[in-house]
This record gives structure tokens, sequence and C-alpha cells, in this order.
């Protein structure tokens, strides 16, 4: 009998969530706007569950099925619906235009038990328009240049490392992807956080090693962050949808491991700077600045930090820089290895340069290297490793055809999929890195090309991301000469379907040459 009333009442349930669902299903159509018919339960995104599609193409199809209803349509995330975004000027008015009503990213976070998630990425409202106004100054030209050295010293261990490996007549066989991991592990490890992590040569570094998962497998700290096993995939994604709920049950988004060991590097390193007195040009140095400001007003005129917020920053400089940086270097050698005319060209640019500064690899001889600008930019057209940008209705929003978007509604902006539309970008997947010097003179920024978004919101640290990516590439291309190895299947580059971050999956091997002397 019992058993019969289980069953009942399991049935009841389900019969009560599929009606909840059906609800939720008419926002679109009482909207008047056009929308895919959704699936119980997973809406239009049913492809999410598949462990073979990363989460930028399920949108990218979406993209294409609904272009041709101009500037926006709806669709279900499993029951919720979010705008979806199909033009560049409507992209702009999200982005810039309205910014005021799409502030925040709709990110789950939970401060409560986990304080580095109290960072500029997560933040939401004025909490995020003033660490952004207190930050914004970090990023300067002024503050890079000053930081220019730490990468470059960091630049100079990566052309020694490579050089030991590369010194016999034969090309080497070396796995890229694994190595601007490490090499951007020491840049950012250095500017955010002031440590010599040193990963380069030495993989047991702290910052390579803490992440001792069960099982014996280890993984970098960075990879730790982002590489999101599917039990904690499904942990974060109830946490999105259910942000309230996720809140009270104490859900967090970065392991306490994870938060244990960032908070005591930042600890460590500013007992060891305020007692050695040391100072040093990284953001770590601006970021104790600012505590001091505050310390020294008592908080009262709220411009300083914290020691949660300095931690909290240094971490998502750390996670949102290092990864995002490490993929496009990587996906640039992996695309002009897979076409010399354009590496040797490449290779002309950075010689060029050279020559006018005397073979020194400064700051205005970097920014000078147009080609180089040009595979960045085109790289991270095909390749953007931030592939959607989410915003939230932070208030009711009167849409173009009248009707109004009540608020905390998720919008999503297709750049990966802007990016590889033919309308926008002609050829978009072949690798032509001269239209970028064609699109040089274009008055008005063009909104179909967003690998660091746009507007209030767009990445701060953009122009420490270009600098370090130009500065490897341009040192790498100067002594090296990359191929892809003789029957190579990773062409083009199969991506890595779950992962945060759109990028390669497994290594990227390719053949690496030093054509000047050490
Ligand atoms: C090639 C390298 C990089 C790429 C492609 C990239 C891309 C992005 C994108 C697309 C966003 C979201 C923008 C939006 O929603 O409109 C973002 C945000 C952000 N990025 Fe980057 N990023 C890179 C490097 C970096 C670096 C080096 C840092 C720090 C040192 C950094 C720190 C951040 C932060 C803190 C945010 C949140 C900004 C806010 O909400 O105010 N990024 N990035």
């Amino acid at each position: 009998m019992w058993l019969f009333l289980v069953a009942l009442s399991l049935v009841l349930s389900l019969l009560r969530l599929y009606q909840h669902f059906q609800q939720r299903y008419q926002f679109w159509a009482k909207l008047e706007v056009p929308y895919p018919e959704p699936a119980f339960p997973v809406g239009n995104v049913g492809d999410t569950l598949k462990p073979t599609i990363h989460f930028a193409y399920i949108i990218d199809r979406l993209y294409r099925q609904l272009k041709h209803h101009g500037d926006y349509a709806g669709i279900y995330f499993f029951r919720d619906p979010v705008l979806l975004v199909l033009s560049p000027d409507f992209a702009r008015t999200i982005l810039v235009k309205d910014f005021n009503y799409f502030v925040d990213r709709g990110v789950y976070s939970n401060e409560a038990v986990d304080p580095l998630s109290a960072n500029l990425f997560f933040m939401e409202g004025n909490r995020w328009r003033q660490l952004r106004a207190k930050l914004t100054p970090t990023f300067t030209s002024g503050k890079l240049k000053a930081m220019f050295h730490t990468i470059v010293d960091v630049g100079m261990r990566l052309d020694r490392y490579l050089a030991e490996r590369c010194t016999g007549p034969t090309a080497q066989l070396v796995d890229v992807k694994e190595l601007l991991a490490r090499f951007m592990t020491d840049v950012i490890g250095s500017c955010a956080f002031g440590i010599e992590c040193n990963s380069l040569h030495n993989p047991d570094s702290r910052f390579r090693l803490m992440g001792m998962l069960d099982n014996n497998v280890y993984l970098t700290s960075g990879k730790r962050m982002i590489n999101l096993p599917k039990l904690k995939a499904l942990k974060v994604f109830f946490a999105m949808m259910f942000r309230r709920q996720a809140r009270a049950l104490g859900i967090r988004f970065n392991d306490k491991d994870v938060s244990d060991f960032f908070l005591s590097v930042v600890r460590d390193t500013i007992r060891y700077r305020e007692e050695s007195g040391i100072r040093r040009n990284d953001f770590m140095q601006l970021l104790i600045d600012m505590m001091r400001k505050d310390q020294s007003d008592g908080g009262v005129n709220d411009e300083g930090l914290t020691f949660e917020e300095i931690a909290a920053q240094a971490f998502v400089f750390f996670f949102a820089g290092f990864e995002t940086s490490a993929t496009t270097m990587t996906c640039a050698l992996h695309l002009l290895a897979n076409h010399p005319v354009e590496q040797e060209k490449g290779r002309q640019c950075v010689r060029e340069v050279l020559t006018k500064h005397d073979g020194q690899l400064t700051y205005e001889a970097i920014m000078e290297m147009e080609y180089i600008e040009c595979i960045i930019n085109e790289t991270l057209r095909l390749y953007p490793p931030v592939a959607t940008l989410h915003r939230i209705t932070t208030q009711p929003y009167r849409l173009p055809n009248g009707k109004v978007l009540p608020t905390g509604v998720g919008v999503i902006i297709p750049n990966l999929a802007f990016q590889h539309d033919s309308t926008n970008f002609p050829e978009p997947f072949h690798f032509l890195p001269t239209r970028f010097a064609e699109r040089k003179g274009d008055a008005k920024p063009n909104f179909s090309f967003l690998p660091f978004g746009e507007g209030p919101r767009i990445c701060i640290g953009m122009r420490f991301g270009l600098l370090q990516t130009r500065l490897g590439l341009a040192m790498l291309l100067r002594h090296y000469r990359f191929r892809a190895p003789e029957g190579a299947s990773n062409h083009p580059l199969k991506i890595d379907p779950i992962n945060l971050i759109h990028g390669p999956a497994g290594e990227v091997l390719l053949e690496v040459e030093r054509i000047t002397e050490t």
C-alpha cells in the first residue's frame, strides 16, 4: 500500500513540476518575442547535458536558427527564459547604451561561505560600481609599463627553458598548451600575487601542486578552478538556476582548499612585504596600498580595500587572466604552425620593429608590432576564450516591441556566434590576420567582435592580457619556428566541451625548432 502511495505522490509531484514548467514556457509568447518550441524539462538547451559539445556551440546553433528574427529572440534555459541577442547593434544597446538596466552578470556566488567570490567578476550593483572605480587605476598604461619588466623576466625564463629543450639539429615535439599554461601561471603569479612561482622549471611549485585530488590525480590550482568536473558543473548549474535556495544551502563556487590556499598566500605576502619593507611593481602592491589607505582613514572614505577584498581581487586576476591568455597564445601558435606564411610575416614584423629599437624588447617596441596584434585579434575571433557574454535585467526593461522584461531575466550575447558569422566576417573559418589591419580605420567600434566584452563591464585586464600575449608571441617567434607534426589530427583544434573557458582539449603538440643562436 505504502509503495502505491509513494508512487502516486511521485507522479503527482512530476505532474506539478510539468505544469510549473509549462506555465514558465508561456513567458516569451506573452511578451510577443519569437522563440523556438521548448522541450520539458530542458527548454532549448538539452545539449548542455551532453559531454561532447561546448556551451558556446549550443548557443551558436540557436543563433543561426533564430538570426532571421532580427535583434533578439527568446530561449528557455531549462525552465528559465533567457533573451538571446541576435544583432551586434542590439548588443551595443545592452552593453553600452542601456547598460544601467543590465549591470549584473547573474552569476551565482556566496560571499558568506566563500570570501573569494567577493570579486569584481561576480560582484553586483553598487558594490560592483564602487569596486570597479577603485580597481580601474590599477590597469592604466603607466602601471602596466611599470610591470612590463616583470613580464619580460618571465619571458626570458620561457626562452631559456625552451632553448635547453631545442638544442639538437631536429625539431622537438612540445606540448605548447602545457608550456604556455606554466608561462602564464608564472606571469600572473608574479604580477597578481608577487610570487616567483617558477612553474616553468619547477612543476612542483606551490601554485602548480596545490590541488592534490583524490584518486592521486593532481591538477594545477589554475586548472582546479576552471576545469569543472561533471559533479561540480551540476552543482554550479543548480546554484545558477536556484540562487536563493543555493545560498541558503551554503553552496560555494570555489572549493574550500583552493580558497584557503589563496587566502594564506595573500596573507603571507602582505606580512612579508610589511616586515621586510620590500615594494614591487605589481598588482599586489597596488592592492596593498589601497588597504593601507583604508586603514589610515579608518575606512571613512570607503576608498580603500579590506584584506578579504584584496585576496578576492588577486584571486580573480589570476583566475580570469591565466587561462584566457594561455589559451589565446596556444591557439595563436597552433594557427601559425598550420599557416607558415603568416608565421613568417609575424617573425618579419618582430625583427623589423626590433631593428628599429636596437634589438631591445621594450614596451614601446611591443606596442609597435602591428602584425602581431592582427594575429592575436584573428586568434581571438576564431577562438574567443570567453565565448558567450552574460547579463541579467537589473530593473524592468522595455523591449523595442514595447513589451516589458521584468527584473532578473538572463541575457546572452553570443560573441563566438557573431565572430563566426560570414555576414560579419567573410570566410569566417579562414585564418586571415590582415582583415584586422583593414578594420583598423573603422571610426565606430564594431560590436560583432567582442572577445573582451564591451561597455562599463568590459574585461578590466584587457590591456594586460594583450600585453603579455603580445610579448610572449614576439619572444617565441623571434627565436623559434613552429610546425604542425606530420599527420597531426588536432587541426582544426578540438575544443574541450566541459571547460568554462573555450579552448583546446588535451595536448597541443607542435614541432619546435630554434632558429637563432642562444
Ligand atoms: C586574452 C585574455 C583575456 C580575455 C580574452 C578576457 C576576456 C574577458 C571577458 C569576455 C570578460 C567579460 C566582459 C563582459 O562581460 O563584457 C572579462 C571580464 C573580466 N576579466 Fe578578462 N580576459 C582576459 C584577460 C584578463 C586578465 C589578464 C585579467 C586580470 C589581470 C582579467 C580580469 C577580468 C576581470 C576582473 C573581469 C570582470 C570585470 C568586471 O566585471 O568588471 N582578464 N574578461
